[in-house]
Parts: structure tokens; C-alpha cells; sequence
């Protein structure tokens, strides 16, 4: 997998809020069947990061590919159009409509016809909605929410709810799935099943993943490398196991080092 084109590609990218460097030289490659986490304690740069990964962020200096293409400075749309997909800290689902409804939104906004079609139900929308409906059923069965189906968002549990959005996620059709904190708010066993979703789209699909977390453990687990900033600067990068025993990372995480956010 090593020699595949990456899905995307961050290349010493900085991003900037006036004086303030949220982020510094960060760099990745996500190839097809990564599954990588993305760490660091409070202000370290993960959210910024994240946010110039799906076009949310323009940023300061640096490069940005999808697929070979270069994206630097593109809108959100244009990287969910690339299969880069993403999910959010806090739940956007519409509430009033079902699981498969809900599903059926992203596969609508894949194949063109728009939010406002479907949530109007315009005729380019009745042509195709049997075919999108059984599409969408098809993805909530793969991914193990087949019995949640006809249930309204709202009446799901909270984290049913952030599994539903990953299956509206992956109604795109992405080739990497991007996750902005999965497991915030979550029960142990709400985390389990998401964990098992992650490992399923993953492992079972080829998916590739790249899970930003505040929780090490969860990434621990779940990651097969794991990227460390802090302070908006790149401290390491290994499998599980090399970062739990990198010396930096863990002073990092105790906060036994000193010092603010890195100043221009
Ligand atoms: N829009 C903004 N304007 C100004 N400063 C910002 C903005 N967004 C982030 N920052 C600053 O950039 C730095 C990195 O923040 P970021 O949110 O990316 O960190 P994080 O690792 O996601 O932190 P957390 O785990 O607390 O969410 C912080 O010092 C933060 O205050």
C-alpha cells in the first residue's frame, strides 16, 4: 500500500489566526486502507488541521492534494465531490426525518440532485427514489443499523445518532472518511459500536480512515499509525506502540513542559 497514489495529501501545511500559529509543517498521506489517528492535547492544532483537510480552512502555506489533484484553498464541496468525506463534532442530522431518509440525503447529494430536491421532492428526485432507497437500505444493513431504519433521528440515541451520520457519510461513496471526534459524549458501550462501525468500514470496505480524537486510548485501539501535534507542530508519528513509549508525547500529554501556543 506504501506505493499507492494517496487519497490525500497534506504537505507542510500552516495555518495562522493573526499572530497565533494553530499549525505548523503538517504533513500526511492517507493512503486506501489507512487507518490513522490523528492526536494531541488542547490547542494543539487538531481541529485546524482537520478543518483545512475538507476545504473548511483555507491554509496559510502549504499544499493540498486529493487523489493527485491539487485542492489548496477549494471549498468543503469540492472535497466531498472527491470522495473525501467527513463528519461533524456535533450531530447534523435532520432531525425529523428517518435513518434511511437521512442516508438517502447523502447518496442525493452524491449523485447531484441536490439537498433542495430532495427535501423537496422534486421530480428528479421521485424518478430516482426507489433506487436511492434501496441504495440507502443497503448501506444502513452493511453497516449494521438495519434496524434502525425507519426510526426518526431525534428518537435515536445519541450515539446512534453519530453512527447514523457516518452512514450518511459513506452514502457519498468516499475513499476516505474523515471523523472530527467520533466518540465525544459517548458511553462505553456507545464507543464499542463505534469502534466495531469504524473497523467494519475500514477493514471490510477499504475505506480509509483518519480519526482526530482528544481520547488516546480510543486511538490507541483503534488506529493502525497515530500522528501527534502539539502545539501546532508535528511531535511524532508510529504505530500505537511507539508513540505510548515516546517520551515527548507523553510529557505533552502530562503538560510538563511549559509554554503557550507557538507565537510568529
Ligand atoms: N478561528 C480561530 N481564530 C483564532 N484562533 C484559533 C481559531 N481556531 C483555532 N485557534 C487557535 O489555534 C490553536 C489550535 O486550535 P485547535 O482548535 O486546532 O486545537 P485542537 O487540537 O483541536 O484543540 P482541542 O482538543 O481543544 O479541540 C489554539 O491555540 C486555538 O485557540
Amino acid at each position: 500500500m506504501e506505493d499507492s497514489e494517496p487519497i490525500l495529501a497534506a504537505n507542510e501545511i500552516g495555518k495562522r489566526f493573526g499572530g497565533l500559529v494553530a499549525l505548523q509543517d503538517y504533513s500526511l498521506a492517507l493512503r486506501p486502507g489507512d487507518l490513522v489517528g490523528l492526536i494531541g492535547p488542547n490547542g494543539a492544532g487538531k481541529t485546524t488541521a482537520f478543518n483545512v483537510m475538507t476545504g473548511v480552512l483555507a491554509p496559510t502555506s502549504g499544499r493540498l492534494a486529493v487523489r493527485g489533484t491539487d485542492m489548496t484553498g477549494r471549498p468543503p464541496h469540492r472535497f466531498a465531490e472527491s470522495g473525501v468525506a467527513r463528519t461533524f463534532q456535533n450531530v447534523r442530522l435532520f432531525a425529523d426525518l428517518s435513518v434511511l431518509e437521512n442516508v438517502m440525503a447523502g447518496l442525493h447529494m452524491r449523485h447531484g440532485s441536490g439537498m433542495v430536491a430532495t427535501l423537496l421532492a422534486l421530480p428528479g428526485f421521485r424518478r430516482s427514489e426507489r433506487e436511492i432507497a434501496e441504495k440507502a437500505r443497503g448501506i444502513v444493513e452493511m453497516l449494521g443499523l438495519g434496524h434502525l431504519a425507519d426510526e426518526r433521528a431525534m428518537d435515536l440515541s445519541y450515539g446512534d445518532q453519530r453512527r447514523v451520520e457516518i452512514a450518511r457519510a459513506m452514502a457519498t461513496e468516499p475513499r476516505a472518511l474523515l471523523l472530527d471526534e467520533p466518540a465525544a459524549g459517548m458511553n462505553a458501550s456507545e464507543t464499542e459500536d463505534l469502534l466495531r462501525l469504524v473497523a467494519r468500514i475500514n477493514g471490510d470496505l477499504g475505506i480509509a480512515v483518519l480519526v482526530v480524537e482528544h481520547d488516546m486510548s480510543l486511538v490507541m485501539r483503534l488506529c493502525r499509525r497515530v500522528q501527534v501535534l502539539d502545539r501546532g507542530r508535528f511531535l511524532a508519528e508510529g504505530t500505537p506502540q511507539d508513540i505510548q513509549a515516546d517520551a515527548d508525547v507523553v510529557a505533552a500529554y502530562l503538560g510538563t513542559r511549559r509554554g503557550g501556543g507557538a507565537r510568529a
